[in-house]
């Protein structure tokens, strides 16, 4: 069984996905963790994103790693997924403001969505995908398909409970990110939409549930 939950920033994937996929007993898995590890591992490099060549460098940067046996990977432990690059666990450097500023610009290159949906189509199912364009164009086949959404001021008072930071500055970062991840991912046209501002967590876990298979 494949089930995909897709959404907006910050609307509760990663909490939903894994609250959903310990009930279910199988793993989920993060997409936008390994696109936030590729921008990681640009930035790491001084590779700048906007430039007509940045897909193809970059892309030649993972496969680089790759051959030399040092790949980046996706851990998909269902309490929270993990990258690791060889025996570098990557995660603590991931969710930060500056990866946030700066993932856009690298999910836009084709090339690192063909490297993505690659690493996730490589793994054997049953399991839970969480992302953008997880139901619309990596897992069409997926038998369940969910939208989660909430307004930027309800994100962004999560956020901030998380990592301190400034009420509207975080809610301006998070309206710009979206407009940009909408350019280059849509949901399914069949996903359940869910508006996981209008209930605690266990509440939204419980209504994604329902809407499962027994
Ligand atoms: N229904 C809810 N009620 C209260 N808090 C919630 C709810 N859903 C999620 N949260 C909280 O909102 C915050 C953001 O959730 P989470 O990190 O799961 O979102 P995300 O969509 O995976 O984020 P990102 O897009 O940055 O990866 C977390 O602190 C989480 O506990
Ligand atoms: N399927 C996906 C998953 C993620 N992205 C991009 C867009 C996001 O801004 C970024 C980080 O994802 P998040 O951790 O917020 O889920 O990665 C995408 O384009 N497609």
């Amino acid at each position: 069984m494949i089930v995909t939950i897709d959404g907006v920033a910050a609307s509760g994937k990663s909490s939903v996905a894994s609250g959903v996929a310990r009930a279910l007993n199988i793993p989920y898995l993060s997409s936008g963790l390994l696109y936030r590890a590729a921008t990681w591992a640009a930035l790491e490099h001084g590779l700048t994103l906007d430039t007509p060549q940045a897909g193809r460098t970059l892309a030649q940067l993972l496969t680089g790693w790759e051959e030399r046996g040092q790949p980046l990977r996706l851990r998909p432990l269902t309490e929270g997924n993990q990258v690791w690059q060889a025996e570098r666990d990557l995660t603590e450097h991931l969710h930060t403001a500056r990866i946030d500023a700066q993932v856009s610009a690298a999910a836009v290159l084709p090339e690192l969505r063909d490297w993505v949906n690659a690493q996730l189509q490589g793994l054997t199912p049953p399991f839970l995908a969480e992302g953008r364009d997880m139901g619309s164009t990596v897992f069409p086949q997926a038998e369940r398909k969910f939208y989660l959404y909430a307004t930027p001021r309800v994100r962004a008072e999560r956020r901030v409970l998380e990592r301190h930071q400034d009420l509207e500055s975080v809610e301006a970062a998070l309206k710009l990110r979206d407009e940009r991840d909408a350019r280059q991912s849509a949901p399914a046209l069949d996903a359940v939409h869910i508006d996981t501002g209008s209930g605690t967590l266990p509440e939204i876990i419980a209504q994604v549930m329902s809407h499962l298979p027994a």
